[in-house]
């Protein structure tokens, strides 16, 4: 990882200029009429969240990491080229922009490296994602873990689906800390993508759990009959 960003220098206060940085390219956005993009920082991120992401902003520079824009409908995260014949509702949300209480629940940002064909996450589990007292539900863990890996599968091999996700726990994620969420395609097979991750604290200290996936690309065919069905 690059070092840190000059955002992080201004005499301001990092956190202050993210988040005015952040409120002005929404409102921009919105007053263009588009989504609002919620992997900007927001009043939420804790420290060790906003120095990883301007971290990992500061290694977007070189054009080797892309930062993944995230919206709360899954059809913004589509290109037109795959939309096929997708028709928007506005009475479904994508699962992890669920909550509308900013830090309550899924907070967190993905970078893509297409050469490595690596998708981190940097992840900060919020209050409403309690499962054991004061961690993380086991549920939240496996649909940021999927989510990420699933980006991933997305830049590997386009329309794709989950057919299996095996996680080990090892380590319960307390509510409000940050993880990193590592991962990446290990071989493609036909129309299969292998993949595996790894969640870690911000130090690296902390293995809090290990997955790998299967994802198969969607057959064309079966692929329309699928979206035929839950129109
Ligand atoms: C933040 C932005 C978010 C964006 C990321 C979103 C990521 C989220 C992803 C998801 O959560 S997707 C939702 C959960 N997944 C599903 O609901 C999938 C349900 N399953 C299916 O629809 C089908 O089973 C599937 C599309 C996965 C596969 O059906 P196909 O009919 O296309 O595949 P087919 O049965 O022909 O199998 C193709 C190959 O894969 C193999 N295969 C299929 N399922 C397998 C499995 N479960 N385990 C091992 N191998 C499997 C199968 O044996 C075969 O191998 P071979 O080519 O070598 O013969």
């Amino acid at each position: 990882m690059g070092p840190r960003g000059g955002i992080s220098r201004c005499p301001c206060g990092r956190k202050l200029l993210t988040v005015c940085l952040s409120r002005s390219i929404q409102a921009a956005g919105s007053q263009l009429g588009q989504s609002k993009d919620y992997a900007l920082p927001n009043a939420s991120w804790s420290q060790d969240m906003l120095d990883l992401y301007n971290r990992f902003l500061d290694m977007t520079k070189d054009g080797l990491w892309k930062r993944i824009p995230s919206y709360n409908n899954i059809l913004d995260h589509i290109p037109e080229s795959m939309k096929l014949t997708y028709e928007k509702r506005k009475d479904t949300r994508l699962f992890l922009r669920s909550i509308d209480a900013e830090g309550a629940g899924f907070e967190y940002v993905m970078f893509l490296n297409t050469s490595e064909k690596r998708v981190v996450c940097l992840f900060q589990p919020g209050s409403y994602l309690e499962g054991h007292p004061g961690f993380a539900h086991g549920g939240s863990i496996a649909t940021i873990i999927d989510s990420t890996i699933g980006s991933c599968a997305i830049s590997v091999a386009g329309k794709v689906m989950t057919a299996n996700l095996s996680i080990d726990y090892v380590n319960p994620v307390p509510l409000g800390s940050v993880v990193l969420v590592d991962s990446k395609a290990d071989k493609v097979e036909g129309r299969k993508v292998f993949l595996s991750c790894k969640m870690q604290s911000v130090d690296g200290n902390t293995l809090h759990a290990e997955a790998t996936a299967l994802f198969i690309q969607l057959d064309a065919t079966k692929a329309q009959k699928q979206q035929a069905s839950c129109q």
